[in-house]
């Protein structure tokens, strides 16, 4: 992109591929079946807690339907879809597109029977779809809350879907083995996350197009703590690290050789200068961008800041030469600012001076900042109760008809933070900006690009076997 055009959210129809292949998503499991089965009950029984509201009522509408669960060390999410129809037009088709959407979303799928009332009309429908989806179908006799009951259970063998797992989700029999089941039926666990060293010092990219007052900042920063603790040479390339002490830690600024090296004098010192940005950024966590305060914004600015989002690092935007204007000029650049840079509108700022020192100190807070946001994971269930509420309070417009509904979500992974929503149609670039914008508002993520991904349940009547 060359432009300011910044797409932190994917609109793919068809991104399972990416999603599937992303090393922090937890696989999904989504607990299906008809009301009052006790799908709630045996939500809670998995994670440990009484978060899933359980009512003698059937069809109890409720507002959070994913949470984190972990079972032998392995961590997975799981989906309760009763919460997924309150309207229906009648049970049968209710449960039929609950059970569809559910197959299209999750990687197993539970099906609870109620085995003290034994397979229905309903249930025999839901298994015809879930047979034909080909996903892992764990069977589940609930309401086992005995021996005694454990021949109805037997009886399930004749919905042809396997071996019915007899439970009681009230009082926890049997659920041990039915996780088992689960984490065999769960797909191969992808290689854990693995970015940057552990510990050692936080890793800072300075960049800016020439002239900003780079090196300036640089010198400043080393003299001022009478600290320049050591320069590091670079493991890959040539570039030179140093390490800098600052706010009373170590951190270790990007090729500071290639900041203070000159390229000025050579033709095409603007390729250059890209490709800088690009390897310093890729080994950066935090990319802090100057920009001169006494020059509009150019192109290059923007450019730079487009880059720095694209890479997923963190962002600080300090504007420099602060002590070149004026009153009523810094007045007019605050607003300004605030104009052009609406897609970085979350990156904090300093407005600093690298002659006069004014305002360095806020520098370091900036970094920390982008840097928590960079690696904040929100809990799944609160993920949902969030998206519960904007739903309800504001759901996507009608198009067509239609009104297409984040199903749940889940945070695949941090730094950035990487979400997935699970919607029941394509949610439109507007709605898409308002989540995001929401998310900021309710999470923070000050300094960070969020990286969200839309998982569509597939169109039917296109190719469906
Ligand atoms: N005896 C017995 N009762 C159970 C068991 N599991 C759930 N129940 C009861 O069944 C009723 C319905 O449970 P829920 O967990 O709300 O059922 P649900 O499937 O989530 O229901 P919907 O919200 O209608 O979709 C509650 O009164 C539970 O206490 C069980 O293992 N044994
Ligand atoms: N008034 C003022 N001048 C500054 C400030 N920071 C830097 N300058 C001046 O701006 C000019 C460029 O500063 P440098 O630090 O060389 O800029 P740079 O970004 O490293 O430049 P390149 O090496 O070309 O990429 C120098 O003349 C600096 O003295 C500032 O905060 N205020």
């Amino acid at each position: 992109m060359s432009d300011f055009e910044i797409e932190t959210v994917d609109a793919v129809e068809d991104v399972d591929q990416d999603v599937d292949q992303d090393a922090g998503l937890a696989p999904v499991v989504a607990v299906v079946g008809r009301p009052n089965v006790g799908k709630s009950t045996l939500v809670n029984r998995i994670i440990g807690r009484r978060e899933a509201v359980v009512e003698d009522v059937p069809g109890v509408t409720r507002d959070r339907v994913a949470y984190d669960a972990t079972w032998s060390g392995r961590r997975f999410t799981v989906v309760d879809t009763g919460g997924w129809l309150p309207d229906s037009s009648g049970l049968a088709a209710a449960i039929a597109e609950q059970a569809r959407l559910a197959v299209d979303l999750a990687d197993v799928v539970m099906f609870v029977v109620d085995a003290t009332v034994g397979a229905t009309d309903v249930d025999e429908a839901v298994v015809e779809i879930l047979r034909r989806s080909g996903k892992p179908v764990v069977l589940v006799a609930n309401k086992v809350d005995g021996v005694g009951a454990e021949s109805d259970a037997a009886l399930l063998w004749s919905l042809g879907i396997g071996e019915p797992h007899p439970v009681s989700a009230l009082h926890g029999r049997g659920s041990g083995d039915l996780l088992d089941a689960v984490l065999d039926a769960l797909p191969e666990e992808p290689p854990a996350e693995t970015f940057g060293e552990a510990g050692g010092p936080r890793r800072v990219a300075l960049l800016g197009r020439p002239n900003v007052g780079k090196s300036s900042l640089l010198n400043k920063l080393a003299g001022e703590t009478r600290a320049v603790v050591d320069s590091v040479a670079g493991t890959t390339r040539d570039p030179v690290d140093e390490l800098i002490e600052l706010g009373g830690k170590t951190w270790r600024f990007i090729d500071t050789a290639g900041i203070r090296r000159r390229h000025r004098e050579n033709q095409g010192a603007d390729f250059y200068a890209t490709l800088r940005t690009r390897s310093a950024l890729e080994r950066a966590e935090v990319a802090v961008v100057l920009v001169d305060a006494d020059q509009p914004l150019a192109e290059q600015d923007l450019r730079i800041i487009s880059m720095v989002i694209e890479s997923g690092r963190s962002l600080v935007i300090a504007y420099n030469k602060w002590d070149l204007l004026d009153e009523e000029r810094r007045h007019y650049l605050e607003r300004e600012i605030d104009r052009q840079l609406h897609n970085a509108r979350w990156a904090p700022r300093a407005n600093i001076s690298a002659k006069t020192g004014r305002h360095m100190e806020k520098l370091v807070p900036a970094i920390e900042t982008a840097l928590e946001g960079w690696g904040t994971r929100v809990p799944t269930s609160k993920l949902n109760q969030f998206f519960a509420d904007l739903v309800n309070s504001h759901p996507h417009p009608v198009r067509g008809g239609k009104q297409p509904r984040v199903l749940f979500a889940t945070q695949a992974g941090v730094r950035p933070p990487r979400f997935v929503l699970f919607t029941s149609g394509f949610l439109e670039e507007g709605y898409r900006r308002f989540i995001e914008r929401r998310l900021r508002e309710e999470f923070g993520f000050d300094g960070t690009p969020l990286d969200i991904t839309m998982k569509i349940r597939e169109k039917r009547g296109k190719g469906r076997k």
